[in-house]
């Protein structure tokens, strides 16, 4: 991103907490770039060095860092800093140090997330095959799903539910196939039938419980985000595009056929909304997937199918997803792809689990680990 109102500033700070060491040092800070703009901060990209009692670069800076700026001491962002210092996994971006900081702007102070930087998020790289025509190529699908999957798995264990899963914030690196999870503004560790608010997650990607306005709802409004971005990795598009929230249940109405009634009574029975109660197609719901999907195999369909329901009860769990036999090439030891403008082979393992995440799969556990 080009911000011709962005201004590049070195600064040092003198509380800046190194989350690897628990500690606070002081720290040089070169801000260069502007990566990102939201509604609630803006991403910068910088590099830091540490500074001795003198001022003096101890070192030489180092990074890129994404560096996150929001307002300071409103409880909704102290939860992000929270949870991202909670969570560390291969495929969440990891919060390295943080600190705040008056802006010499409007006065206010700001609270920095430095984070590790990934080159590009999901939503340029579906952006940019579509552009020549293409999509994703499969096998980086589905790497890039079950990585998606995987850090849900993980969250989803500490019943931490992230509220706004969309291609833009899910951060990839193309020349490694990696992707991380960002932007943790808006997640929440949920309790069971404790209320929260159901005005979260941007429209195209917000589950149907949401939409109508359930307040006690579960991490599977997560999975529904995790079926809308496989769906639009296939189409090049996102794959429900209402104009307003109500008509988004209208969109999903035309996949799904209409909600069934039990499904607005289980999520809110005060919904007064409309129901979208009428066939939209004759034929069944499966034969309707394959019509959309035509061009993905029969194991992608098969797995949209138990991720895109209505009923988040009998949606998949990230669990479930991980062990789905869409991902078994992924096991065989010489699983590979070819990086984007790489003729190199690149081995990738995607099972090194850790004990924690064995133990939130439960009993899947040994259908994840068994190979092919
Ligand atoms: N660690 C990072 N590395 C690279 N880019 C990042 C990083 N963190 C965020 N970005 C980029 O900056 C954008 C905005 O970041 P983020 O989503 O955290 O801010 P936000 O204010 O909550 O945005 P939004 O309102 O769009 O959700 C992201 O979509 C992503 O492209």
């Amino acid at each position: 991103m080009t911000d011709p109102g962005f201004q590049p500033q070195e600064y040092v700070v003198n509380d800046v907490f190194d989350t690897r060491v628990s500690k606070s040092r002081r720290m040089y800070v070169k801000e260069y770039k502007k990566i990102g703009e939201g509604a609630f901060g803006t991403v910068v990209e910088a590099m830091v060095a540490e500074v001795d009692e003198n001022g003096q670069q101890k070192e030489n800076p180092f990074g890129p860092f994404a560096i996150k700026r929001v307002l300071a001491q409103t409880e909704y962002k102290c939860r992000e800093l929270e949870i991202l210092r909670l969570v560390i996994h291969p495929n969440i971006v990891r919060l390295r140090y943080f600190f705040d900081r008056k802006s010499r702007t409007d006065g206010k102070i700001y609270q920095n997330l430095t984070m590790e930087c990934l080159p590009s998020n999901l939503q340029n790289e579906i952006k940019y095959y579509r552009g020549s025509r293409y999509t994703i190529p499969y096998p980086h699908m589905k790497a890039y799903t079950f990585q998606l999957a995987r850090a849900m798995m993980y969250l989803h264990g500490f019943s931490i539910s992230h509220r706004d899963i969309k291609p833009s914030n899910i951060l990839v690196d193309p020349s490694k196939v990696k992707l991380k999870i960002c932007d943790f503004g808006s997640a929440k560790q949920l309790e069971p039938n404790a209320p929260s608010v159901s005005y979260i997650c941007s429209r195209y990607y917000r589950a149907p419980e949401l939409i109508v306005g359930c307040t006690v709802y579960t991490t599977k409004i997560d999975i529904w985000g995790l079926g809308c971005v496989i769906a639009e990795m296939f189409l090049g598009k996102p794959i429900f595009q209402g104009l307003t929230s109500e008509l988004q249940l209208k969109e999903i109405s035309k996949l799904l056929g209409p909600p069934p009634n039990t499904f607005f009574f289980k999520s809110n029975p005060q919904y007064h909304g409309n129901m979208f109660s009428t066939k939209l197609f004759t034929c069944s719901v499966q034969e309707r997937f394959k019509l959309i999907f035509c061009n993905s195999p029969d194991d992608v369909i098969d797995l949209l199918l138990k991720v895109l329901v209505y009923d988040p009860e009998f949606r998949a769990t990230a669990a479930s997803v991980l062990v789905h036999p869409f991902f078994d090439e992924l096991k065989e030891s010489n699983f590979h792809v070819y990086p984007r403008g790489s003729s190199e082979p690149l081995r990738m393992d995607l099972y090194d689990f850790s004990e924690v995440e064995l133990n939130f799969m439960g009993d899947l556990k040994q259908k994840l680990l068994s190979r092919p």
